[in-house]
């Protein structure tokens, strides 16, 4: 899960290729719908194996039980066992989405490359194939999930293909011709338009779902993240990480001191004021697109450092200590307001041997040592490693 900002450019929709501009955030896209796209995959799959078995049928009634006709059914065949490996390859990769994407890619060039070869050997039925083919056609942009460039690419590959197999054969009057390549034409128009709209409707309605998201995810005070992103499961997520590739992992808690004098003294809004300038602070001195920083509380915050040391992490808070309390902030009478704010730091060092399972434990550890540093004083940082026994925990 990503929590960073959706900048305009991340979200911007590339319309001549129907996908977001942004890679990473296109990949987002469809990793979200994968579990969907896989199950109409694997239907489409197992729908189109049957159906090409099937019509093995009418080789043998057009052509009689020779040579030829058994080799369009075996080649039937070959299609149906590709499209069941593709739906085995999806069932043991479902979080793969170029698995899916390369699965989808290869039915289609098998299926559509066999098919010329049994419309070759059926001069006869030409005129039907190329009508199954328009079918096909639409098939192939709109009920296969696929990337919109890749759909018009086959498409339009494969109509070219047979429309110089027409050509090459000579055995239909031009005029046919002429009809059926239109027909083809008309088969890539519809296809590529209803295949364009689909897939910008899926992206707008993705993209409005994530706006929406990430309003109801951030504080409108300051513009940090809310506990709602703990809820969904952040820190948790950077805990698996760190237990799976045995990275570090460091929070931060940290409280504005006396805040209700400040609150009592200049008043509510002035008090707002200095939350969302020290907000500012630490968004400003964490690093963009790696640290989150959540509004734990009332005048309390929670950074979260991925791969962070505990002295990275100590060394943060000390830094963003000082420059608080060498800031202030101007209240609405002309006056300033100078405060402090005081740190609890916990960390997980990499390959720890125990790192906490839940975030509850890591915050708890960072919670203790604010409230160490707040009972020594206040305007402090304190900081721990966390250890699978709360009592060996080691204090800094
Ligand atoms: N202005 C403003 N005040 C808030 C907001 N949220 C919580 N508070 C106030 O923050 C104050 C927190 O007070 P306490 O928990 O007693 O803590 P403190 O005065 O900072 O004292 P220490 O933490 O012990 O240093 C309370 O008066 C809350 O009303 C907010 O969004 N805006």
């Amino acid at each position: 899960m990503s929590l960073h900002h959706l900048s305009t450019p991340r979200l911007t929709i590339d319309r001549r290729r129907a996908e977001f501009a942004d890679r990473e955030f296109e990949d987002r896209f469809i990793r979200h719908f994968l579990p969907e796209r896989n199950a109409q995959l694997k239907a489409s799959f197992l729908f189109s194996a049957g159906f090409y078995v099937v019509f093995g049928l009418t080789d043998i009634a057009t052509l009689g039980p020779t040579v030829t006709a058994w080799t369009m059914v075996a080649l039937r065949v070959l299609v149906a066992l590709a499209a069941l490996c593709a739906c085995a390859a999806i069932a043991r990769h479902p979080d793969s989405a170029a698995v899916s994407i390369r699965a989808t890619n290869t039915v289609l060039a098998v299926g559509l490359g066999v098919f010329p070869v049994l419309c070759w050997y059926q001069p006869a039925a030409m005129s039907w194939n190329l009508m199954s083919l328009a079918l096909i056609l639409m098939a192939v942009y709109v009920i296969f999930p696929n990337r919109f460039i890749y759909a018009v690419a086959i498409g339009v590959v494969t109509s070219a293909v047979f429309a110089a197999m027409l050509l090459i054969q000579g055995l239909l009057r031009m005029d046919d011709v002429v009809a059926l390549v239109l027909m083809l034409v008309l088969g890539n128009a519809l296809g590529y338009i209803a295949a364009r709209r689909f897939n910008l409707a899926q992206r707008e309605q993705f993209r409005s779902t994530m706006l929406l998201q990430e309003l109801a995810d951030r504080d409108p005070l300051t513009g940090c993240h809310n506990r709602r992103v703990l809820q969904r499961g952040l820190l948790d997520a950077e805990l698996t990480r760190t237990r799976r590739y045995g990275s570090a992992l460091s929070v931060i808690l940290c409280d504005i001191d006396h805040f209700k004098q400040i609150n009592d003294t200049y008043g509510h809004a002035a008090g707002d004021q200095v939350l969302s300038e020290f907000a500012g602070l630490l968004q400003s001195m964490v690093r963009e697109a790696v640290d989150t920083v959540i509004r734990y509380g009332g005048e309390e915050f929670l950074i979260v450092l991925p791969e962070t040391e505990l002295a990275g992490a100590h060394a943060l808070a000390e830094r963003i200590r000082v420059a608080f309390a060498n800031a202030a902030t101007a209240a609405g009478d002309g006056s300033f307001i100078s405060a402090t704010a005081s740190f609890g730091v916990a960390a997980v060092p990499a390959q720890h041997p125990w790192p906490p399972s839940n975030f509850e434990a890591l915050v708890g550890a960072a919670d203790d040592q604010l409230y160490v540093v707040k009972r020594g004083g206040r305007n402090g940082v304190r900081g721990t490693v966390v250890t699978a026994a709360p009592e060996l925990r080691s204090g800094t």
